[in-house]
């Protein structure tokens, strides 16, 4: 244990702290490790996307929440990307929708999966609690909260290199989003980090960071822990 006079650690230090969180990243969990395998039933593949799609349809809510508690022109501008790569603008159909075409993919029809009929208590808690975070918290707080997505590249490279060989009934034109992630998430990161880096400078404040990312993959992994009791 340090004490609350521990000296603070330099950016590259405390971005090798914030790294080493990735050790509780969702890729671990039980019920990702046995879907990158190859052992889930189609219908379990369908409970995983029906649920995560509450999860991408609340993104862009959080980050408005984060935008409207930002006085800062340039990270608000910044910022409004993440809204739109999610929404959609200008030609291009965004995140959600290619979350829906995974969805029909897998063999969900569209407005079931716009009721919302199949998620799980246990997922809205999560998400909720996400949302609300960037609602009540500081925009530096919340944007440090979204820094999961460090470790959000990899899993999506797994999926796109595992799900062709072990699902081969799903259209691979279903993947397009995970593709699409890879390089957002990269840019995202890069952005969250330097916000992050800049704000949490004592020791004290460093700490309280890394408590935020627990928190976010706290919500990552309840959101797993959820969707595996929903459909065992
Ligand atoms: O598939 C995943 O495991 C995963 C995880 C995460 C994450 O780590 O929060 C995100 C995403 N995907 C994702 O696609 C995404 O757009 C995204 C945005 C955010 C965020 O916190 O702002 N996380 C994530």
């Amino acid at each position: 244990m340090h004490t609350a006079s521990s000296p603070a650690w330099d950016r590259i230090e405390f971005e090798a702290q914030l790294r080493a969180k990735g050790a509780g990243y969702h890729i671990n969990h039980p019920f990702n490790v046995k879907m990158n395998n190859g052992e889930l039933r189609p219908d379990q593949i369908r409970t995983w996307v029906a649920n995560r799609f509450y999860y991408q349809i609340s993104i862009p809510r959080k980050d408005a929440a984060i935008i409207a508690n930002c006085p800062d022109r340039e990270t608000r501008r910044k910022w409004v990307e993440r809204i739109l790569d999610h929404d959609g603008h200008n030609g291009n159909a965004g995140g959600i929708e290619a979350w829906a075409r995974l969805g029909e993919a897998v063999g969900i029809a569209p407005a079931d999966l716009w009721s919302l009929k199949h998620l799980a208590p246990g997922v809205r808690f999560a998400v909720d609690a996400y949302v609300n975070f960037a609602r009540q918290s500081s925009w530096q707080e919340a944007i440090c909260s979204s820094l999961t997505e460090m470790f959000a590249p990899k899993i999506h490279k797994d999926r796109l290199a595992n799900w062709p060989q072990h699902y081969p009934w799903i259209n691979a034109d279903g993947l397009q989003y995970f593709r699409s992630r890879i390089s957002l998430a990269e840019r995202d990161v890069e952005h969250g980090l330097q916000v992050t880096l800049d704000h949490f400078t004592s020791r004290a404040q460093q700490d309280r960071a890394l408590e935020i990312l627990q928190f976010k993959l706290d919500v990552l992994w309840s959101m797993m822990d959820a969707i595996e009791k929903a459909n065992p």
